[in-house]
């Protein structure tokens, strides 16, 4: 079965979550003309890096921006990997990643797991502990968020579980573009998963942020790529691929976990 796939790689308005849901609300409206099955938003595409102002500025138990998600995805019958927003909870904030279905329901939430220090994440963040595995249209999928695909074992974690397709939400720096396409690119070829990059574009005081959202297929293959700026990336993706590249080279049932430790 095909599904259409689209990510908006947005510039995102810093520390201006009013803004951020303006531009959204345009770009769906956008996005809404291709009729994606899945549409895919950034990291912290409400606040942006804004870390220092987090306390006044997360949304309390993410409750503002679900809702906006889940009428979202009923009025355009899609559903959503919703980027990940600063989430406060009761003890500080967490990056947590959104999977919303097009009956408006929420189905998953994760939260990053790994912070990224070099972005004094851990100063301001709280680490999640659950994993970012969820169902959508009977399929199994896996959702990432940006440093993450730096913890292969970690991807694997999910792949090993039956993921067939893995969605990365991103505010990836420019200077490491190259890191992110070859991270993504090897996470799809050693899982033979579909990989779905979303990053954003332009800048914020500290970072110039790379654009190119990629989509790559289970044998390694870009699909669709973005340039560096706003831009809505569209591509079909054939779920039946996976099982065949998994069968041509079986690399689940070759594996010896017992020497890995
Ligand atoms: O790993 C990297 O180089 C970038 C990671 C990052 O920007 C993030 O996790 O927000």
């Amino acid at each position: 079965m095909k599904l259409k796939i689209s990510c908006i790689q947005m510039d995102i308005a810093f520390g201006n979550p009013q803004k951020n849901y303006k531009t959204v609300e345009r770009l769906f409206d956008k996005t809404s003309t291709e009729k994606p099955d899945i549409i895919v938003l950034p990291e912290l595409w409400t606040t942006g890096y804004d870390l220092t102002r987090l306390n006044e500025i997360a949304d309390f138990k993410a409750a503002q921006t679900i809702e906006f998600l889940q009428n979202a995805a009923q009025k355009y019958q899609v559903h959503l990997i919703g980027g990940s927003v600063a989430n406060r909870v009761d003890k500080g904030v967490k990056n947590t990643l959104l999977i919303i279905n097009k009956d408006g329901r929420l189905v998953h939430q994760y939260s990053k797991l790994h912070l990224f220090k070099l972005m004094d994440e851990h100063v301001y963040l709280e680490a999640g502990s659950e994993k970012g595995l969820f169902q959508l249209d009977n399929y199994q999928f896996a959702g990432a968020i940006c440093y993450d695909i730096r913890f292969p074992e970690w991807i694997r974690a999910h792949t090993s579980e039956g993921a067939e397709a893995l969605f990365v939400v991103a505010e990836w720096p420019a200077q490491r573009l190259s890191h992110w396409r070859a991270l993504l690119i090897a996470r799809a070829i050693e899982n033979q998963c579909y990989v779905i990059g979303c990053n954003r574009s332009g800048q914020d005081p500290n970072n110039q942020f790379a654009g190119h959202s990629l989509i790559i297929d289970p044998w390694g293959e870009v699909i669709a790529e973005a340039g560096e700026s706003e831009e809505i990336l569209s591509a079909e993706i054939e779920m039946d691929l996976v099982k065949e590249v998994r069968k041509q080279i079986p690399i689940f049932a070759d594996r010896k976990p017992e020497f890995y430790k």
